[in-house]
Formats: C-alpha cells, structure tokens, sequence
C-alpha cells in the first residue's frame, strides 16, 4: 500500500464530525425566548454556528431585535449554556460515515486530533457521550488557548499538530473558521458539503470538498 500522504487530521467538531445544531437549536431558543425574542428554526441556527456558542448568540440577537447589555448577555449565555449541558447528545450524533472514516485513518497509521471553537467543557463532556474520545490524540477547544486564539487564529491546530508529534497534517471543517484556521497554520483544508457554512460552500475557498465521509480518505490521497 502507497503510504498515506497526512501523518495528522485535524477535525472540526459542530457541523463536520457530528450534526449538533438539533441540540444547540433548543439551548439557543431556550436563551431567545427569555430576552423575548422569536424562536429560530434548525435551518436558520445552523447558519450562526461556527464561532462558539456565545458568538451563536450574539449573531442570534442581532437578528432578532439587536444586542443586548453586557449583564444581559451574560445572563443569557448562562441560561443557553445550562440548556445545552443538560442537553448535550439528546440528538447529537455523528453524521454517516464519520465512523468508518476514522477508523480507516487509524487502519493508515494516521493520527486524529479535535479542533473546535466550542468550548473545551462541553466537548469533551459531548465526546464522551458519543464515545468519541479514545479516538482523538488531541481535543482542543475554543477556549483551552484563551478565546483569542480560537479558529481562525491557527493556535490549537499548531497545537494539536504539536501533540500529535507532529508531521505533514490537513484539517477538514465547514465553515471559514477552519479554512482560515488551516490557511494560517499553513495547512490543506478539506470542507464538508452537508455542515453548518457560514458562507455558501463553493466560497469557503477550500481545497476539496466531500459530500460524504466515505469519500474522506480517497479525496486525502488526492490531494
Ligand atoms: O460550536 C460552535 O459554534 C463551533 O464549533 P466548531 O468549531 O466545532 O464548528
Ligand atoms: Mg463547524
């Protein structure tokens, strides 16, 4: 067998390894609703996801009336991400083929890493739900660097590379957040077609896109 071309995958969480937005709609809407706010549908929450659950609500303001004060907000968050602990993996799972993908990226030897801009708790509590842990050799979340380094600051996949014992590595997300997370570590970015885009999927700028995880390890070796 050729060797593989990627020593490390870097992994987006919310929208490419599992479909959360079923879980993050409610929590959302949970916050919305107490500010008085209309409630949103999946589609709709699913555009405002990629920078963290508190820019998810932000963004879920703004298009609802206009912010709020500072107090306020934080009262919110709290009330969203309450919701969200207790809510973690009522719907969550991940999408078809995921599993397959990373088991044939172990079979190569390739080492797996988790970089999301969703805060490291809550990752690492919805990881273990979905008995994903073992999996990875590195978890980061948006706020294990401190927030300013999140996505697309390259900080957590230089350091999840890092942990990995470094190498040549890709990383495979869904939204701008990790296209410009990769162009900034000086990595390739594959883009999931079926995630959460912030902007429309051909506009990511990505240097390939799979409409399925069964197509994750053939599109690496082409690239
Ligand atoms: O939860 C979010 O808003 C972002 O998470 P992601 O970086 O895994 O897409
Ligand atoms: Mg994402």
């Amino acid at each position: 067998m050729a060797t593989f071309p990627f020593d490390i995958v870097l992994f987006d969480l919310d929208g490419t390894l599992v479909d959360s937005s079923l879980d993050l709609c409610p929590a959302l809407n949970h916050a919305l609703v107490m500010e008085g706010r209309p409630s949103q549908s999946p589609a709709q929450v699913r555009q405002l996801i990629g920078g963290g659950a508190m820019a998810m609500l932000e963004r879920g303001l703004n298009i609802t009336g206009g912010p709020v004060s500072e107090e306020r907000f934080e009262e919110l968050s709290d009330a969203l991400l309450q919701h969200y602990w207790a809510h973690i993996a009522d719907n969550t799972v991940p999408f078809d083929g995921v599993l397959g993908a990373l088991d044939e990226l172990d079979d190569r030897g390739v080492k797996l890493a988790v970089c999301t801009n969703k805060s490291e708790g809550p990752t690492k509590q919805l990881l273990d739900e979905l008995d994903l842990t073992r999996r990875f050799t590195a978890i980061y979340g948006g706020d294990s660097l401190g927030r300013e380094k999140a996505k697309p600051k390259p900080d957590m996949l230089l350091g999840a590379i890092r942990d990995c014992g470094g190498g040549s590595a890709v990383m495979v997300g869904d939204s701008t957040f990790d296209v410009n997370a990769a162009r900034n570590a000086g990595i390739p970015a594959i883009a999931y077609r079926y995630g959460y885009h912030d902007v429309p999927v051909a506009e990511l700028g990505a240097d390939a896109v799979i409409d399925h995880f069964n197509q994750l390890v053939g599109t690496l070796e082409s690239l």
